[in-house]
This record gives C-alpha cells, structure tokens and sequence, in this order.
C-alpha cells in the first residue's frame, strides 16, 4: 500500500523551489559578475548554507519531529572568523524565506512576508542538519547544491530533498535551475523540477510549479543508448565507464553533466543509463546524492542498483556503504548493462571499490 505522502510532497517542491531561486540569485550576485573579493569564502559555501537553512527551518515548521541529514553543518559560521559569512547566509536564507507565498506555499511553513528569522534560529537550522541517518523511521536528506563545480561554470547542479521512511525513499525532489524546460531546444526556456512519491509515479514541472508533466522512460534502445556520467574523473571513473560502452558497441558519446541532473535527464529519456564507477579513492557515496534520483527514475518506470545489481541501501547513515558504483536505466536494458559492468569489473587493474 502506498501512502500518500501530500503534505510531504507540496512542502518539498515548496522548499526546493524557494532554495532554487535564492541559488540562482547567488550565481547573478555573486559569481556572474564576481563581486566577492579576494579572501571572501566561495559563493558556493555561501549558497549551500543558506539553501540549506531555508528547506531545513519549512521541514522544521511543518515536521517539528522529523530528523535531517544535510550534507552541510554550521560549525565554521559560529566561529569568530566566520561572521561575514554568516552575515551574507542569514541576508540570503532571509530573502529567500520572506518572498510572497505563492500556490502550493503554506505560511505554517514558516515562509511569506514576516517570517524573517535570527542568525541564531538560521545556524540551528543548518545543523538540524546532523541527524546520522539509519535504518528506522522517517528522516529527511538534504543536498543543497549538488554538483558544486556546475553550479560554480553557469551549468548543471540540482538542490535535493527526500523523505525517507524505515531506509525507503518516499518522496524526493530535485531542482535544476539551469536544466532547459524541452531537452530539444536547449536554448530555450530554463528551470525545471522533478518530483517523485513511491507509488504515485513521477512528473517534471516548470520551477513555477507550471505544466507538470508525468515522466515515463523510453524502452530500451540499442541505437539510441548512451551513457549519462559526472564531469568530474576524480567522482567517477570515466575509462571504466569507456570500457562497458566499448563492450555494449555503444557509439553515442557519454552526455557528461554535474549532479543529480543526470537522474532527471534519464527519467525523461534524455540519455540510456546514469553510471558512477568506482574510482579507487576510498569514497563512500553519500545518501543525499543519489536518494531524490533515484526514487525519480524508479517512478519513471527505471532500475537503479550498484555495480553488483544489489538495491542502494539508505538505511547505514550518511553513506551508501558498500554500495560501490551506481548504475540506473530501464528496466529492459538493466540486466544487459549490469551484465557488462561485471565483465569489465572482473578486470583486475579496473577499481571496482573505493
Ligand atoms: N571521490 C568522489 N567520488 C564520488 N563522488 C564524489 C567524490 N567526491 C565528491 N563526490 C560527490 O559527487 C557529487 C557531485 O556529483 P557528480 O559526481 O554526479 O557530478 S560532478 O562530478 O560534479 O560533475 C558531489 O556532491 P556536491 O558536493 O553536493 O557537489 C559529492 O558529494
Ligand atoms: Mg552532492
Ligand atoms: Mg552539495
Ligand atoms: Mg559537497
């Protein structure tokens, strides 16, 4: 039986939506036209901490009870040498909190004109962020820049949010300011977000909240399959990910992309399968990386499993453990793609763990 998870889904795209235009108004204050000076901490620093205190203090408001686990903490703000920063964080998450209430936004959360908070009730709220995870009961995760080195170049980053009940992923959010609205007119009309509910299917819609559209992956098709990976080599091993394609005869290039953009572009058919492989380093992935996604793509008709083909297990804390590689496509052409993956896997001198 699927619970409907209402309130949980609107104060989700709600948050993500508020924390989306205050990124946004961090990249054109901040990082387009370079106004920080030399010694001022990273506009990302400053844009993570303060998307994250804008969805923490509306998931506080309207689920006083529920624990968080943020990828960010505050400690570095309470800090003498930190007050600056905290200066621009609390400036931002206010803006952010105060904008009018639009449709979909309830004041109880904590949002609309008045709801301006302290410095103290911001820092709390980024460390509400704390929580260590587990494998019982409801906990949220927040990512509130995913994919910081897009998010820094003008390109892809995603802000995440996801409800996780008893280690399931229920309810996830992921929005892309920079992602275009129609894959087929990428200069075209920008910001899009993509939410899921276990049960209840999966839909793009504009930022506004405008023309949502449920989302369904193409079938497996071999002409057309290419790969979705990160920009980054040092996230994911890109010459392992060359080999499985060399083995599969994929002739599409990689489509390479920051962030969990990468699971929202694969559950609207943009692209064959979303790969992350191991690169050696002793990473462990992060539960707030792949939670939202993933229940996106399982929504949208897909698999998403490691590179053994065991289920992603949120229920460890903040990390997958030993969950090494992930890899999510649909559900016809999974068992051919994980096929080729434990191929090369087998290559001695191919990492196939941290
Ligand atoms: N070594 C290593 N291995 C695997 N993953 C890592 C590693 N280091 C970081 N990260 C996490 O990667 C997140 C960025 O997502 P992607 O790798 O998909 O995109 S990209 O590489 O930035 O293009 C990124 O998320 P953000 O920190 O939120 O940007 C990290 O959590
Ligand atoms: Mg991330
Ligand atoms: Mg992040
Ligand atoms: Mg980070």
């Amino acid at each position: 039986m699927s619970l409907a998870f209402t309130t949980e889904k609107q104060l989700a795209i709600s948050a993500v939506r508020r924390a989306c235009s205050l990124t946004s108004s961090v990249f054109n204050k901040l990082v387009k036209n370079e106004t920080l000076t030399k010694g001022d901490k990273s506009p990302v620093t400053v844009g993570d901490y303060s998307a994250q205190a804008v969805i923490s203090s509306m998931l506080h408001c309207a689920f006083p009870e529920d624990p968080i686990v943020g990828e960010e903490d505050a400690a570095e703000l309470r800090a003498e040498a930190g007050a600056t920063l905290r200066g621009r964080i609390v400036e931002l998450a206010n803006e952010a909190l105060v904008r009018e209430l639009g449709q979909g936004d309830y004041a109880e959360w904590g949002i609309g004109p008045g709801s301006q908070q302290t410095s103290e009730q911001l820092l709390d709220a980024i460390d509400r962020g704390n929580y260590e995870g587990g494998r019982s009961g409801r906990m949220w995760t927040i990512d509130p820049i995913d994919g910081t080195k897009g998010f820094l170049r003008g390109e892809q980053y995603a802000v995440c949010l996801a409800l996780l009940v008893d280690a399931e992923v229920q309810v996830g959010v992921l929005g892309c300011p920079n992602l275009p609205v129609d894959s087929s007119k990428p200069d075209g009309e920008k910001g899009c977000i993509f939410v899921a509910v276990r049960g209840q299917g999966a839909q793009q819609m504009k930022l506004s909240g405008a023309d949502p559209a449920p989302l369904s992956m193409p079938p497996y098709s071999p002409s057309a399959f290419n790969f979705l990976e990160s920009v980054e080599a040092a996230h994911s091993s890109h010459s392992t990910i060359n080999k499985i394609s060399s083995l599969m005869g994929i002739t599409r290039p990689p489509i390479r992309m920051d962030s969990q953009a990468k699971y929202a572009c694969l559950a609207r058919g943009d692209g064959g399968a979303y790969m992350r492989m191991p690169t050696g380093v002793g990473y462990k992935e992060k539960i707030w990386d792949h939670a939202a996604g993933s229940l996106i793509i399982e929504e949208s008709g897909g698999i998403v499993s490691d590179s053994k083909g065991q289920r992603l297990d949120f229920g460890l804390g903040q990390t997958l453990g030993e969950n090494y590689g992930v890899i999510a496509t649909a559900k016809d052409a999974h068992a051919k793609l994980l096929q080729a993956v434990q191929q090369v896997l087998r290559d001695p001198s191919v990492p196939s763990k941290a």
